[in-house]
């Protein structure tokens, strides 16, 4: 059974050292996002909440918020968040899921396993602050699946590296050190890997992502997809469609944990901004040459560090547009008016 007491939805003191004698509601963990209304679970069970002066884009699946049993008064500051570049063409931010303490990245033994995409995943953990985990799945067709977890464990001093049958009940047990009561977990992977079948193991199952109906503030009955789901060893499996594949955005700094062999050679260069290519007193190409860096690391790590400045500058850029925009808008209304005789 599922324990729901605070303790056993996630709740902890870094969420309770954040309550102040202003404040009146009582915490609840939100469960699923809708455009207008979210979802939240509590002890008593769940709730349909509006958001209250702020929008439902401001919270995540797995926040920790303050409802009057109503509304949702304050988010409260959160231990881990999983973002990334919104689709289409306005650059912006979405939030996809808080308070995760593991992302499982699902790869299976075979030709999906990729190290240049393992170190991606790995940078977004380390910039959402979660503990990366990373999830073998099809070791069953595998001929050597510990050969597979050595060599994800490789890739950084952080990682453990699991291999497992999705499909059989056992996998929840060898998760189970992750996924216990008041544990939060979330899966990203490509398509085909395992997620849902895995999902469906975690949490016992068939179908974990349809919608339920359940019962807003005032009564009515409304079908959510629910995101935060129950496991069966007592913890949460956060699934949102967004989770599933992931981009990086702003995460300069993960991928300077990912590759901290990297960024310790670049720190002995001669100069602080050497593009470790022909300068001299490089430690980067020196390593290289001495053997001790696989050329193929340091391409993956500018790769990376592409990519994110790639969309970090398009957000920082959208917002300097929007604000150019807003001044070229006023300016033109402004003359538009005047020449009107309206103003
Ligand atoms: N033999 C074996 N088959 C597996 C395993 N995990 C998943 N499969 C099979 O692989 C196929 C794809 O699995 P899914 O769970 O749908 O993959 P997914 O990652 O959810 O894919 P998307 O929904 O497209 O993101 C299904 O036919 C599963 O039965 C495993 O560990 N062993
Ligand atoms: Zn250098």
């Amino acid at each position: 059974m599922t324990d729901i007491s605070l303790t056993g939805l996630g709740w902890s003191n870094t969420f309770r050292a954040q309550l102040t004698e202003d404040d009146t509601g009582s915490p609840a963990r939100i469960s699923a996002v809708a455009r207008d209304r979210v979802t939240a679970l509590t002890p008593e069970g769940p709730l349909g909440l509006v958001p209250g002066g702020m929008s439902t884009g401001e919270i995540a699946v797995g926040d920790w918020v303050l409802t009057d049993g109503a509304r949702v008064l304050r988010v409260l500051e959160r231990q881990t968040l999983i973002q990334r570049r919104a689709a289409g063409e306005r650059a912006a931010r979405q939030l996809i899921a808080a308070n995760v303490d593991t992302l499982g990245i699902v790869t299976s033994c075979n030709a999906d396993f990729n190290v240049a995409r393992l170190e991606r995943y790995l940078a977004l953990a380390a910039a959402s602050g979660c503990l990366p985990l990373v999830i073998l799945t099809k070791a069953d067709l595998a001929s050597d699946p510990r050969d597979y977890a050595r060599r994800a464990e490789r890739l950084s001093p952080l990682v453990s590296a699991i291999a497992l049958d999705a499909r059989d009940p056992g996998a929840a047990e060898l998760l189970q050190p992750w996924c216990r009561a008041g544990q939060t977990l979330a899966l990203v992977g490509s398509s085909g890997v395992g997620k849902t079948t895995l999902t469906n193991t975690l949490t016992g199952r068939h179908d974990a992502t349809r919608g339920i109906r359940e019962d807003d503030a005032r009564g009515r009955h409304t079908t959510t997809a629910r995101a935060l789901l129950p496991m069966v060893s007592g913890g949460w499996l956060i699934d949102t469609p967004g989770m599933r594949e992931l981009g990086l955005t702003e995460a300069a700094e993960g991928i300077g944990e990912v590759f901290s062999d990297i960024a310790a050679l670049a720190a002995a260069c001669r100069f602080s901004d050497c593009a470790h290519e022909t300068e001299p007193g490089c430690a980067v190409t020196a390593a290289i040459a001495a053997g001790e860096l696989d050329p193929e690391r340091l391409k993956r790590w500018r790769k990376l560090l592409r990519e994110d400045a790639r969309s970090t500058e398009t957000i920082a850029e959208a917002r300097a547009r929007g604000k150019a925009f807003a001044r070229h808008v006023a300016a033109v209304t402004k003359d538009h008016r005047r020449r009107k005789g309206d103003v």
